[in-house]
């Protein structure tokens, strides 16, 4: 239980001589100290690294475009721009907020499935690389504005490629029956490039697809590649090969899984490159067109491992269950607010008494947060050990993607700062928020 699983935390984390837990050189009890708790930390080198290795694995075959959903604020998207990643977005705050940060504007992809005429028309105004196009409403939308701005915007299609991910429903995105993209089933695919190709204002640079999130298979990425190649053999057929060519980026999005247990085995990113690259190669081979260039979106598989939450133990209740049995209740400064991702996917996660050893025997525990909810679970089943204590530090793994970035005021709880640690030394990138912030809203009517 002592042990801190090394691939499910930070790849600087370990527990010192005195057991506390060390990230980037520095002990979270000093960090809970400092910062107060809840609070995210991030290992700047870990992230920095992920991002290094996904560039040396795809940077051969094409880009990578870092997945702003998973956890973006300004020091990130330095960090991003530094490891000469591309950047995604798919709301105009992301944008803006990229573009706040100095990101270079021709690295940024806008994507999603209703950006408004607002949206669309700052991406034009900022010079964004490329948008991706989600329905025909999108098509002549930017096709317009980008004619009353007197420039051609180059543009990728989303493909829905019929596949169906391995992974939660709610992250899958390939299967037909959802919102994002143009099924190739029934020609909607083929319908779109039509549309795009028969516009002035829109290049067709390329197309997209992304099955889902949180994979652990290469067969569906596999599947996907072969299957919106097959579209491009459509295209060849109708359009020649000349004019096909035009399509020379194929996106294959993110989705890469990462461990959030120990017993968790994601896919090692060079393997992925190495076999996407092959597909890719033979089949556009066979189809008589150059080999595209391979982009891909990873968002969790970059920020996930890099980052923590550390939360204070607050209260400590049995609950007596049928059968004799009992369950310990922890609850926690924080919850559903920070993490909604175990109510939202069952999602599971790695817990650890964090600021000192324990050699109490384990006992078994739910990991609870402090709002008015009773699905307000971070952790539903895990071992803690029986002298737990409120005043304990906790820390849970693997939550540096989609927990900030999807968290919440639900109870009015200030959202938790979030703190850089590198060579011993840690530094705010986010500060907490305040109740001065949600005073702020106010809007006084005389
Ligand atoms: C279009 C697109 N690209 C990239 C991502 C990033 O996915 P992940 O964080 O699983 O790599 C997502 C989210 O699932 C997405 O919808
Ligand atoms: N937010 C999801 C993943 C979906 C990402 C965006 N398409 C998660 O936490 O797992």
């Amino acid at each position: 239980m002592a042990q801190i699983p090394a691939n499910v935390f930070p790849r600087s984390a370990f527990r010192n001589a005195d057991g506390v837990l060390e990230v980037g050189g520095v002990a979270v009890t000093e960090l809970a100290e400092d910062y107060q708790t809840p609070l995210f930390v991030y290992d700047e080198d870990d992230f920095r690294s992920r991002c290094a290795q996904m560039h040396e694995a795809f940077g051969p075959y094409g880009r990578v475009h870092y997945a702003s959903k998973a956890f973006l604020c300004g020091e990130v998207a330095r960090w991003v721009q530094d490891e000469g990643l591309s950047l995604d977005v798919c709301t105009g705050g992301e944008l803006a907020l990229a573009l706040h940060a100095g990101f270079p504007a021709e690295r940024i992809a806008l994507h999603g499935n209703n950006k408004s005429e607002d949206e669309l028309d700052a991406a034009l105004a900022a010079g964004v690389g490329d948008v991706v196009l989600d329905s025909m409403v999108e098509i002549e939308r930017l096709d317009r504005l980008a004619g009353e701005r007197g420039t051609v915007a180059d543009v990728l299609i989303r493909i829905t490629p019929g596949v169906e991910a391995h992974t939660h429903e709610f992250i899958a995105t390939a299967h037909e029956d959802q919102k994002f993209g143009f099924a190739i089933a029934g020609g909607a695919a083929m319908e779109a490039i039509r549309a795009v190709f028969a516009t002035e204002n829109l290049r067709l640079v390329g197309l997209h697809s992304h099955i889902g999130s949180q994979i652990f298979e290469i067969d569906g990425f596999e599947l996907a590649a072969h299957r919106v190649l097959g579209l491009l053999a459509e295209v060849v057929e109708e359009f020649g090969v000349e004019k096909t060519k035009q399509i020379e980026l194929l996106d294959l999005g993110g989705g890469l899984g990462i461990a959030y247990l120990p017993d968790d085995d994601p896919l090692p990113v060079s393997t992925l490159a190495q076999a996407l690259a092959q597909i890719v190669r033979r089949e556009s081979e066979q189809l008589g067109l150059p080999m595209p260039k391979i982009a891909v979106e990873p968002g969790r598989a970059i920020a996930g491992p890099a980052g923590i939450t550390l939360y204070r133990v607050g209260t400590i209740k049995d609950v007596a269950l049928e059968g004799k049995t009992a369950r310990r209740y922890v609850s926690v400064d924080g919850g559903m607010s920070d993490n909604i991702r175990t109510v939202l996917y069952d999602a599971e996660y790695d817990v650890r008494l964090v600021s000192r050893t324990s050699e109490a025997q384990a006992v078994v525990c739910r990991v609870v947060g402090k709002h008015c909810e009773s699905g307000d679970i971070v952790v539903r089943d895990c071992w803690l050990p029986a002298d737990l204590a409120p005043g304990d530090l906790l820390a849970i793994g693997a939550t540096g993607a989609y927990c900030y970035s999807m968290s919440s005021r639900y109870n009015l709880v200030p959202r938790p700062a979030v703190v850089a640690v590198q060579g011993g030394r840690s530094r705010p990138i986010l500060r907490r928020e305040t109740v001065e912030d949600f005073l702020s809203l106010e809007v006084v009517n005389e």
